[in-house]
This record gives C-alpha cells, sequence and structure tokens, in this order.
C-alpha cells in the first residue's frame, strides 16, 4: 500500500477539544451566577525553556477564554526549591485558587517529585501527586492526569464500548504513561506497557486493538507496527527541522508525533494527527479539572462535562 494512501479515520482532537472547553465555560459561568465562585489555576514555571513558555502562555490564554481567573508565576531559573515550596504553600492556603500547575520539567537541583508532592492533592489538576496516583489505582474519585483523561474521551468517542480490547501502552511515565493504563484498565482493557526495554517492541505493537504511543521519540512507531484496523493514540510532541530544506536551514521547525503518520494511517482504523490530537485534549482537560476543583471546594456537584 503506498505511504500516503491513507483510509484511517483522523481523530480531530482539536474539535472535540473545542466542544468540551465550550461545556467547561457554560459550567463556569453558572457557577459563578449560581454560587459566586469563579474558578481559579495558578500555573508556575520556573526558568526560561522556550517551549514551556509558550505552552504557560497558551494555558492561560485558554483559561481566561473559559472564563476563569489565571494567574501565571514565572520565576527564574535560580529559583531554590525551598522557594518554590514557599510559593506552593501560598497557593495552597488561597482560597481563590482551586487548580495548581507546575509545569515540567523543573531545572536541575529541585526535586520534583518533592515539588509536585507539596501540592494539596485536591488542587492538583495535573493529577500528578502521588496521593491522586494512589486514588486512580484504587479507583477512589481525585484528579486524574490530563494527557491521559483527554486520550481516553477520544477512544471512547471513536469506539464506545473499550471494554476487552489489547491496549498497549509505549512510554511508562509517571505523568502519561502509567496513568494511562490505569484508565484503560478502568475501562476493561487488556493492558500492555511497552518501554525502552521491551523485548521486540514490533510484535508487541502488532497485537493492539489500541496502541498509545507516549514515547518522545520522532515517527519511531512505523506502518508495519501496526494491526489492521488498530485506534493509535499519538501522544508525542516533538519538534524536528521543517521539510523544507530551505526552511529548514533557517532554523524553521514542524511538530511530528511518536507515530509515522503517513505510514500509519495506511494500515489503522482511526488516528490522532500531531498537531491537532492528543494536546488540544490536554489543555481542556486541565480546564475541566480546574472546573472540577473548584466545585469540590466549595462542596458544589459538578455538571457533567460529557458530550
Ligand atoms: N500531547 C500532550 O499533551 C503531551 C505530550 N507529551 C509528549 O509525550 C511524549 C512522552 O512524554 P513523557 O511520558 O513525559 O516522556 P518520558 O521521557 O518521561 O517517558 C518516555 C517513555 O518512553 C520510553 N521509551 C523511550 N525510548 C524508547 C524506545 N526506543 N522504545 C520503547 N520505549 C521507549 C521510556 O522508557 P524507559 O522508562 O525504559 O526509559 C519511557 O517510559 C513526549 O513526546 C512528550 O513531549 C507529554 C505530555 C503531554
Ligand atoms: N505540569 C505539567 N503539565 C503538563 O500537562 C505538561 C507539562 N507540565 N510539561 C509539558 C507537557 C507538554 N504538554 C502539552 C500540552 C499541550 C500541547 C498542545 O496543545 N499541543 C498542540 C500544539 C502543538 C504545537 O504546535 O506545538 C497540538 O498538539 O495540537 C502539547 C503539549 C503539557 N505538558
Amino acid at each position: 500500500m503506498a505511504e500516503n494512501d491513507a483510509r484511517a479515520r483522523i481523530i480531530d482532537g482539536k474539535a472535540f477539544a473545542a466542544g468540551l472547553v465550550e461545556r467547561v465555560t457554560a459550567a463556569s459561568a453558572s457557577l459563578k451566577t449560581d454560587h459566586g465562585v469563579i474558578p481559579g489555576l495558578a500555573v508556575v514555571i520556573v526558568g526560561e525553556d522556550p517551549a514551556s513558555q509558550i505552552y504557560v502562555r497558551n494555558k492561560g490564554e485558554r483559561t481566561r477564554e473559559a472564563g476563569m481567573r489565571s494567574d501565571t508565576h514565572r520565576l527564574p531559573e535560580t529559583t531554590t526549591q525551598a522557594e518554590l515550596l514557599a510559593l506552593i504553600a501560598d497557593l495552597n492556603a488561597d482560597d481563590g485558587i482551586h487548580g495548581i500547575l507546575v509545569q515540567l520539567p523543573l531545572p536541575a537541583g529541585i526535586d520534583s517529585t518533592v515539588v509536585l508532592d507539596a501540592i494539596d492533592p485536591d488542587k492538583d489538576v495535573d493529577g500528578f501527586h502521588v496521593v491522586n496516583a494512589g486514588r486512580l489505582a484504587v479507583g477512589l474519585p481525585g484528579m486524574v492526569p490530563c494527557t491521559p483523561l483527554g486520550s481516553v474521551m477520544l477512544l471512547k468517542d471513536a469506539l464506545g464500548d473499550l471494554s476487552g480490547l489489547n491496549a498497549v501502552i509505549v512510554g511508562r511515565s509517571n505523568i502519561v504513561g502509567k496513568p494511562m493504563a490505569q484508565l484503560l484498565l478502568a475501562q476493561n482493557c487488556t493492558v500492555t506497557i511497552a518501554h525502552s526495554r521491551s523485548h521486540d517492541l514490533p510484535a508487541i505493537c502488532r497485537e493492539a486493538d489500541i496502541l498509545v504511543a507516549a514515547v518522545g521519540r520522532p515517527e519511531m512507531i512505523k506502518g508495519d507496527w501496526i494491526k489492521p484496523g488498530a485506534t493509535i493514540i499519538d501522544v508525542g510532541i516533538n519538534r524536528v527541522p521543517s521539510a523544507d530544506p530551505v526552511k529548514a536551514a533557517e532554523g524553521k521547525t514542524r511538530v511530528v508525533g511518536d507515530v509515522a503518520f503517513a505510514q500509519a494511517a495506511a494500515v489503522a482504523g482511526a488516528i490522532t494527527p500531531v498537531p491537532g490530537g492528543v494536546g488540544p485534549m490536554t489543555i481542556a482537560c486541565l480546564l475541566a479539572n480546574t472546573y472540577v476543583a473548584a466545585c469540590r471546594a466549595n462542596s458544589v456537584t459538578p455538571v457533567s462535562l460529557d458530550a
């Protein structure tokens, strides 16, 4: 089959995310009218990493567009762990702030586990606190990490009931791979988690009805690793030189996923594009988690955000 002979359905994460943001915006407006509560998100960024700066600016803009309060705390690269912990303590105590996100990665010398676990678990809209990881693992309500949450929303929208499907997740990070595995297990999938030490990764991937790529290696997963008709969720965000050599020479870049898209789309049943797939869902779920945190903090039952 020719490389450009795409037959997979393209899962439009951007459109699904826009719908979710609309529902969160309406729900937040009601929360304000009925209970006088405006959801508040604090985003903390340490250092000057350009990609992180762009993400943080986007998060702030999206949050305000949804009618929420958004505070961005920009700290210098030289910030100490103690200074960062002091800011988190202030934000934990601030009744106007319902969600706290500390942008990762943090500069060398700051222990991200210590920092993440200093956040009040009920304000942990990233769902990275050990208490929220534990709640997810045992099936208690908590804050669920945004990227896996958004990915499962797309899968349920594309496939309906996921029960009994073979799900393979490539990547075992605490922020994507592991929580993704928990969510798919909760949806009754048969879950395999693969990683850099896995033997014969292509063969493992070929067993997948649902293949989730969360590796951070541009276009690593090839078309012949994919079971015909499978559903592919490409979490990877990799910046590579522009395809146009002239533009590449000028330093222009483009974003690609962890899946070789054209090859994969010729075999898969459905696939998320990069950009426009999982990325927009991550931000939409961050807003959703902030709304839910604001409700819980004020003993209000959140309205359903389902489509
Ligand atoms: N769309 C979005 O909203 C988001 C996108 N991302 C993107 O998702 C990707 C993954 O992010 P994150 O989970 O934080 O990354 P990490 O670097 O924390 O984890 C990467 C995982 O991939 C595994 N891995 C690395 N190389 C290979 C290989 N050759 N074969 C098999 N497995 C391999 C690693 O295995 P091991 O554990 O053995 O080292 C590790 O488990 C990145 O591209 C990131 O930018 C991340 C967050 C949100
Ligand atoms: N505490 C913390 N929480 C995070 O959730 C977190 C983080 N740190 N550090 C970095 C990663 C990365 N991440 C993305 C979010 C949105 C897009 C996104 O919106 N992507 C768009 C645009 C991509 C582009 O053009 O750059 C898309 O895929 O269409 C991508 C990546 C959140 N992360």
